[in-house]
């Protein structure tokens, strides 16, 4: 259906639709979204985890922070403040992180740089979506910030780490997302209704 719209068209639409969302249909949509997580060996497995903090409708992956089964886990939230070359990198988060807001005003955790780890040190980094694709494909919000963190990394022969999940809304998925040649394709999605392993 909206295969032929232009990239900027389809983040207009699907960020107005994310918006639109009552904080009841959010809040649902969200715990769906972590309990289908919490069922994915790649989660059961990983040490080193990133979220995000949501904003304006995106689905929230912060529940997990509280679940039993997250226990001895190490959570983490992107860092664009001071950041160099535009490049994320992820700060320790926990209940009692001190915050601040970013230039978008998405709070991050206020840490030392020397605590500041690179993607490559994650196990599993759960990705924001505003549209996306069966075949792993993401739209984000335009940016370039996630795929400017992992162009290092996707050069090498064998992706181990970090596994990419992108989440967002089931109704986020589309038949067809444009591709750059800068795209890093997700491995796997994750929405409130199902999680899909991407086929290579
Ligand atoms: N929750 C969340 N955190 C995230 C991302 C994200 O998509 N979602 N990012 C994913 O890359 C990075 C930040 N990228 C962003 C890119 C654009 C805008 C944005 O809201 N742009 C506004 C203008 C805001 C302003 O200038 O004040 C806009 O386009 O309307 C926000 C975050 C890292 N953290
Ligand atoms: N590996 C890269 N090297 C240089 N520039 C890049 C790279 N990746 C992305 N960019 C720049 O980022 C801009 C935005 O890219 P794009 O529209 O694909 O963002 P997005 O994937 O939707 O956003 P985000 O990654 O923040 O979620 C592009 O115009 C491009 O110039």
């Amino acid at each position: 259906m909206f295969s032929d719209s232009t990239k900027s068209d389809l983040r207009k639409k699907m960020r107005q639709q994310r918006r639109s969302l009552s904080p009841q249909a959010l809040q649902q949509a969200s715990l769906g979204l972590c309990q289908q997580i919490l069922q994915l060996r790649h989660y059961q497995k990983a040490r080193h985890i990133a979220l995000y903090w949501p904003m304006q409708g995106e689905i929230n992956p912060l529940p997990l922070l509280y679940h039993l089964r997250s226990f001895r886990k190490h959570f983490y939230l992107p860092v664009l403040s001071g950041s160099f070359a535009q490049k994320l990198r992820f700060a320790p988060f926990h209940a009692n992180s001190r915050m601040r807001p970013n230039a978008f005003r998405i709070p991050e955790p206020l840490v030392a740089v020397a605590s500041l780890l690179g993607p490559q040190d994650l196990d599993l980094l759960i990705l924001p979506l505003v549209a996306f694709d069966a075949e792993g494909y993401r739209l984000g919000m335009g940016g370039g910030f996630y795929d400017r963190s992992l162009a290092s990394l996707s050069h090498r022969q064998h992706w181990q780490h970090p596994h990419l999940l992108g989440v967002g809304h089931a109704f986020q998925q589309v038949a067809h997302i444009p591709r750059e040649p800068w795209d890093v394709p997700l491995g796997m999605v994750c929405t409130d209704q199902a999680c899909y392993r991407i086929p290579l």
